[in-house]
């Protein structure tokens, strides 16, 4: 779905879908420079962040692996409740692996800090992260994310994965919702 078909939804765009592939293509090679000699699982966290697996594992240019996980903090709304869930566990076993996070964006950093200390404690060799997107302002936790795509205000946004209520993730790029629409 393209910006131009949302009508008033969205207050404006963020990031083109060209913006956003191309700093995926810097990060895929920044990523590849410290990996290249080591076997690396990417590990996505469900569902905001299929798209940027989709482009970010394309933009590594030798072998990788993923699996996926499923949590849930946000449930329908705007605000992260801190209370995370497993919806779906890892298939593979960590341990001694080599693990770079992949995520969508840090907003509170809630979720991820809860991610972070959970697969910490599944002993792998090394545990990075890599998110396309963070609001600096609305940071709760710090978290020390090695690979950042876009640093951006603390607005909501939705498209290339990130959903309200589930909508909107199939939009190509990152765009700011429209106040109008949740409040
Ligand atoms: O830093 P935080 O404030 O914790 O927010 C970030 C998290 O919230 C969103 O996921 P959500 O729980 O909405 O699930 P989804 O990926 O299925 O949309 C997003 O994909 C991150 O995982
Ligand atoms: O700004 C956001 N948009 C969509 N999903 C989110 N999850 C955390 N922050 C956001
Ligand atoms: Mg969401």
């Amino acid at each position: 779905m393209d910006s131009a078909h949302l009508g008033d939804d969205l207050d404006h765009v963020l990031y083109t879908q060209e913006q956003i592939h191309a700093r995926l293509e810097e990060l895929g090679k920044e990523i590849w420079a410290d990996y290249h000699d080591k076997e690396v699982l990417l590990v996505g966290v469900l569902k905001g962040a299929v798209l940027v697996m989709a482009d970010l594992m394309r933009a590594l240019p030798g072998t990788v692996t993923m699996d996926w996980m499923a949590v849930s903090s946000y449930g329908s709304g705007t605000k992260s409740s801190g209370v995370v869930r497993i919806l779906k566990d890892l298939d593979t076993d960590i341990s001694n692996r080599h693990v770079l996070i992949v995520e969508d964006i840090i907003d509170s950093g809630l979720t991820l800090n809860w991610i972070r200390s959970n697969l910490l404690s599944r002993n792998p060799a090394s545990l990075e992260i890599c998110t396309l997107l963070r609001k600096p302002e609305a940071a709760k936790v710090e978290i020390d994310c090695k690979y950042v795509g876009f640093e951006i205000p603390n607005e909501f946004v939705v498209g290339y994965g990130l959903d309200f209520d589930e909508k909107y993730r199939n939009l190509r790029d990152i765009g700011v919702l429209a106040p109008h629409m949740y409040s």
